[in-house]
């Protein structure tokens, strides 16, 4: 029989009793309702709590047909994708595979390289990127739900020209795998037009929730990763967290503890790991909780640390900081593979005592004695525990947080499946890169922009001043407006400036009115330093 992910709050004991979590079964049973039965506030996006084992069998097929493909005819695999388009296959990546897989001799790889792209808007990222596929054979696999987000549209755009440009159009067409929305969207569309082999998002899956769908599974599946077992871990958690007793649901009782901290003034989660392979898991996590419960003013703020890298760094901060923070530790009971240390006959940094002790030992009492000191220093302690890095627990450690962050906002009393905040800074991003529809806010928002700003270019100060560049260069080149160079160009200090304003405006009406007749030098622009 197959072990099971272990939850234990013993190290938070002090800071929550029995009666306060308790007293939360009430709220979590309406919850659990809420969820089972669709009732709840973004109950559009529940499509994922029976998915494990409703999911459409012949589509998985096909990602396993594709991810044969890709395997044979490809070096690489690019994953462009931002949020829950990349994180959830990029943790299983990382936790399933090799820390430097990419980097392996080709002798010990079998299986293609695999990148993620377009989740940044750097284009420092992709050109070193396109170095590193050079004279390699690449597929790409587009993930966009909505098919209009930014940063992966952009990048899109930029390796369908690279694979063009490598193979002609038709063999290009062959190596482009598009997941997307079933039937909406520009990416659908596009790859409906050129022929490019699709997989679905499910309609009724957020990002966050669909790392079990094709998002994470094609990704997942070119890597080598035992996708079977991913989906069965999926399946036997959603039975088991189906329970509604907290005592007997692990998964619950993660978000009724959360919660009676947060209640407490614990308002933010760190979630921690022992081990890099960890690192984009909790990116995953954050992506997950943070989306999903930060609004309406609300929402435990989740965090993310590496121990013990950052118990040299943040170390200090958890231990002595303000006391709002709660760790949860996502550990693996067995580490996958461990190593000896070794004895020094100089023993000169007087570590001997650890000779011949393994080192998977050395980083379980680094966290037992973490543990310990966090706790004294008044931060409560949960850990979820996975008895192995295997898909099989890491498909139940999806399940087990993707079920506890929708309990949990329930609990909390918002929407989960919602994300209306993420919005605000596209709109802003589109008017001022002068989308069509936007040009209001974009005058607005640059207007706001200058306001804030200390030194103005000479464009800047004359959009700012509403006069022409040139109005502009010729009074710094007569001296009645002070600038400094910066490089090729003059920038100019507003405050000064500011206190010139008027004076400027005047000189201008002056000069167009005397049809540029030269200027009184009773009329100078004063300078106040
Ligand atoms: O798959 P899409 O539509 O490109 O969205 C990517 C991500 O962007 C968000 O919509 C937020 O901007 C996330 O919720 C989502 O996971």
């Amino acid at each position: 029989m197959n072990k099971t992910i272990r939850f234990d709050y013993a190290n938070a004991r002090a800071f929550v009793k029995q009666h306060e979590w308790e007293q939360l079964s009430p709220a979590i049973e309406i919850a659990h309702h809420m969820l089972h039965s669709r009732t709840g506030p973004g109950n559009d996006y529940l499509g994922w709590v029976d998915w494990p084992e409703q999911y459409d069998r012949d589509e998985y097929e096909r990602i396993r047909q594709a991810s044969a493909r890709i395997q044979s005819d490809s070096d690489v695999l690019l994953v462009i994708g931002i949020g829950g388009s990349y994180l959830g296959a990029k943790a299983v990546l990382d936790i399933l595979g090799h820390s430097f897989y990419n980097l392996l001799p080709k002798s010990k790889r079998r299986f293609p390289e695999i990148y993620f792209v377009g989740n940044n808007i750097s284009p420092i990222y992709i050109s070193h990127l396109m170095d590193v596929l050079e004279g390699k054979n690449v597929s790409v696999n587009v993930i966009s739900k909505s098919g209009t987000t930014t940063e992966p549209a952009i990048a899109f755009r930029l390796f369908r020209e690279w694979l063009e440009k490598k193979y002609g159009r038709e063999e290009a067409k062959k190596r482009i795998y598009i997941t997307t929305d079933k039937q909406r969207g520009a990416l659908k569309k596009l790859a409906d037009d050129e022929g490019y082999e699709c997989f679905v998002i499910p309609d009724d899956i957020g990002g966050r929730y669909s790392v079990l769908t094709a998002v994470g599974l094609l990704p997942i599946a070119v890597s080598g990763a035992n996708m079977d077992a991913l989906m069965r871990g999926a399946k036997d958690a959603r039975e088991r967290y189906m329970v509604m007793d907290l005592r007997d649901n692990p998964c619950y009782l993660y978000a009724a503890i959360r919660n009676a901290l947060y209640r407490k003034g614990k308002t933010v989660e760190l979630l921690v790991s022992y081990e890099p392979q960890f690192r984009y898991f909790a990116e995953w996590w954050k992506q997950l909780f943070g989306e999903s419960e930060g609004k309406d003013g609300k929402g435990i703020f989740p965090a993310s640390a590496e121990f013990s890298t950052d118990l040299h760094s943040l170390g200090q901060y958890i231990q002595d900081g303000m006391r709002h923070l709660f760790e949860t530790v996502v550990s693996v009971t067995k580490p996958a593979v461990d190593l000896t240390v070794q004895e020094d006959p100089a023993d000169v940094d007087g570590l001997n005592f650890l000779t011949g002790k393994r080192m998977g030992y050395v980083n379980k009492k680094a966290f037992e004695g973490t543990v310990l000191a966090h706790v004294d220093g008044g931060v409560p302690n949960l850990l979820v525990e996975i008895p192995e890095a295997s898909a099989y627990y890491l498909g139940g450690l999806i399940y087990f947080f993707e079920k506890a962050c929708g309990i949990s906002g329930y609990l909390l009393g918002v929407n989960p499946f919602d994300q209306p905040g993420v919005e605000a800074y596209k709109a802003n991003m589109f008017a001022l890169l002068g989308k069509p529809g936007y040009e209001r806010q974009k005058a607005e928002l640059e207007a706001r922009l200058r306001e804030n700003k200390t030194y103005l270019t000479v464009e800047e100060t004359a959009a700012y001043l509403e006069l022409p560049e040139t109005f502009i260069m010729e009074k710094i080149k007569q001296g009645r407006i002070r600038a400094v160079h910066d490089g090729n160009e003059y920038i100019i200090n507003k405050e000064q400036f500011n206190h010139h304003l008027e004076e400027i405006r005047k000189l201008q009406e002056f000069e167009d009115a005397a049809r540029h007749e030269p200027i009184p030098e009773s009329y100078d622009v004063k300078d106040e330093d």
